[in-house]
């Protein structure tokens, strides 16, 4: 098999490749359109990456320099000899068995192996085999090219090991990550093949992290790690690129089909709870999936596009996969685009606050008003709070935002305080994440001091989600707050968790019970009993009750008549700005003096 020539006498076609990358790169001179055998067998010899090439019964037909160097067998040694000759006994008959399964379906096969020098070590090598076939189909050749995983080791063992291994999960890292993904994308290319990139993203594994501990959100990633190992293939390269972001290379596939059967699989693995230490812990995972050639033909696209895909998958509720579409594409830009803009309101204060009142349906005095941020942007217009909150929270902007809303609305009730001289409260709805960090407690000393304000004065409203998280920290933070006097107020409660524990954990004071439960109370006797139901279970454990979302008078009948205490809704008031709501408080003044007066008159909506 000299000059590069097999068996038969004919040039493989992984030297003819080499010549016709070279032919491609108009190395060629005068139009010669054929390979040059002497130029193709230089750059075999002198390939820094082992080559090894057998015949179709698998006997070695030659090797490169690089082969001889790396396994210490002559190529004489080794011509004529089956590639058993490097086995390393390590791995079992499946191995192989999944070897060539791959290797029969795709005609390629990719992954880390460990093989034996001819001095008896052991040591890993990076292995991409693919099977040559001829016309008809048939295969004539195999080519195996390997790199030398322990040549870093044996230089800088550590180095190399950190350089593209995660310490934590054993998994490759960003950096092997990259690399394999360029091979994939070049062996896709020349065998006009595709790649299926996977980005994936535990769901609330933050949530995990906080309330468990580091310790156990890293068991869990191992267990992760391993699931996942075990469930696909070997010569699929799963990698950790940091945190809870995983990846996927499945290479050599045919049909988009593959993909995502792939990915119904990896979902269908998260089913179990993963046992960590004593636990079993649930947790789901979201998975973006872009495809070479179809999304992109470069690394940095395809990562970046699964990457989108994987967002939208959250978006869309998390635990499934998507597909990336170009429409993705302009979505992410989108948000990129908010964010950018969402900093620069901030900085530049133009976000406003509008207050919507709650009216005790006792007294039919408004006593609490609920603080709301708004955005209008000079060019979009105005953008609600449900799209850019969640924005705020995902980069971090979220405790300055929450800091401005607090102060503000401090600030504001200060003034009513003082220009219409009674007791009002201020309501200011809090994120989980403000909690997590950890200095909301200190933030409303400050914004209460600032004002003037007696801690009874200012409300938080805090999600049910939030308080099912047992973190110390959030705890801590919770009762420092409650000990300033500050009331606290479960949000949207219904709709969160059946679990009501956390009512005894904390000292709540309020239960605002979500709209969705009124929208239909004039209509559904279930939705009366539901309501009636948290009413007196809240009456019951010494809670105030809020309902919000009242929009007729049927509905503000019925709450009244069922013992609710305090009522919000556009029925009484939609959120307004300042000084409207200035105008509302005087106005509710003047009527209720009225009405002192006047017992029979009853309070319209204001
Ligand atoms: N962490 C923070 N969250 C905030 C802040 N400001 C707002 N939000 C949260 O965003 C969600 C949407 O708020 P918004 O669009 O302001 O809607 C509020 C009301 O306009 C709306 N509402 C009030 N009455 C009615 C009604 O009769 N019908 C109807 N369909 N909607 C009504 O309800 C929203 C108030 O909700 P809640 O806080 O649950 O009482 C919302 O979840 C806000 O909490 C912020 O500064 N920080």
């Amino acid at each position: 098999m000299k000059n590069g020539l097999n068996k038969q006498g004919s040039k493989p076609r992984w030297a003819k490749r080499f010549a016709d990358k070279r032919q491609n790169k108009a190395e060629f001179s005068n139009n010669k359109n054929h390979s040059d055998p002497a130029l193709a067998n230089r750059i075999f010899s002198a390939f820094k990456d082992g080559i090894l090439v057998t015949d179709a019964k698998l006997q070695i037909i030659d090797v490169n320099e690089s082969f001889s160097r790396v396994t210490g067998y002559s190529r004489e040694e080794a011509l004529g000899q089956k590639p058993q000759l490097l086995s390393s006994g390590r791995h079992g008959p499946d191995y192989y068995e999944r070897m060539w399964q791959q290797l029969e379906q795709n005609g390629v096969w990719q992954g880390t192996i460990w093989n034996r020098r001819k001095n008896g070590e052991v040591y890993p090598e990076w292995l991409s085999i693919e099977a040559l076939t001829d016309r008809r189909g048939d295969v004539t050749h195999y080519t195996a090219v390997f790199s030398d995983l322990s040549k870093h080791k044996d230089i800088h063992n550590q180095i190399h090991l950190m350089a593209y291994y995660d310490s934590l999960t054993g998994l490759p890292n960003r950096q092997l990550f990259s690399d394999r993904l360029d091979l994939s994308l070049s062996l896709a290319r020349r065998e006009k093949q595709k790649v299926a990139l996977f980005f994936m993203d535990l769901d609330r594994f933050k949530d995990i992290n906080d309330s468990l501990g580091h310790t156990t959100g890293d068991q869990l990633l191992n267990a992760v790690a391993n699931r996942l190992t075990n469930s696909l293939r070997q010569s699929d390269t799963i990698a950790r690129l940091g945190g809870d972001e995983f990846t996927v290379i499945l290479s050599g596939i045919q049909d988009n089909e593959k993909a995502l059967n792939v990915a119904n699989k990896i979902l269908d693995c998260f089913q179990q709870p993963f046992r960590v230490g004593r636990r079993d812990i649930h947790i789901s995972t979201s998975i973006g999936i872009s495809l070479y050639p179809e999304h992109s033909t470069d690394s940095e696209h395809l990562v970046r596009h699964a990457d989108t895909a994987m967002y939208q998958a959250k978006e869309a509720g998390k635990n499934r996969f998507m597909l990336y579409t170009p429409q993705m594409g302009s979505q992410h830009k989108m948000r990129v685009t908010l964010e950018n803009e969402l900093r620069k309101a901030l900085t530049e204060n133009s976000l406003k606050l509008a207050y919507q009142p709650q009216i005790d349906l006792t007294s039919n005095k408004i006593i609490t008003i609920e603080a709301l941020a708004r955005w209008n942007h000079p060019e979009i217009g105005a953008i609600p709070p449900n799209h850019f909150i969640p924005i705020a929270e995902k980069c971090g902007l979220i405790n300055d935002l929450g800091s401005w809303v607090l102060h503000s609305a401090c600030s504001q009730l200060a003034k009513w305080r003082q220009q219409i001289g009674i007791d009002l409260r201020i309501a200011v709805n809090v994120s989980g994440i403000q909690l997590l960090e950890g200095r909301l407690d200190s933030d409303v000393r400050l914004a209460l001091n600032a004002n003037k304000l007696p801690p009874s004065s200012l409300e938080l409203e805090i999600t049910e989600s939030v308080l099912m998280l047992e973190n110390h920290e959030a705890l801590n933070v919770l009762s420092n707050i409650k000990q300033m006097g500050v009331l606290i107020s479960i949000d949207d409660f219904g709709t969160g968790y059946s679990s009501l524990s956390y009512i005894k954990r904390f000292d709540i004071d309020k239960l605002k019970i979500d709209r969705s439960f009124i929208c239909d109370v004039s209509s559904s006797d279930c939705d009366r009993q539901l309501v009636r139901t948290i009413i007196n279970m809240g009456h019951d454990l010494s809670l105030k009750v809020t309902a919000e979302g009242i929009e007729d008078k049927l509905q503000l009948d019925f709450l009244q008549e069922s013992g609710c205490d305090l009522a919000q809704g556009y029925y009484i008031s939609p959120p307004v700005s300042s000084g409207e709501l200035t105008q509302l408080l005087q106005e509710a003044q003047r009527r209720l003096q009225a009405q002192t007066t006047d017992e029979t008159d009853c309070l319209d909506p204001i």
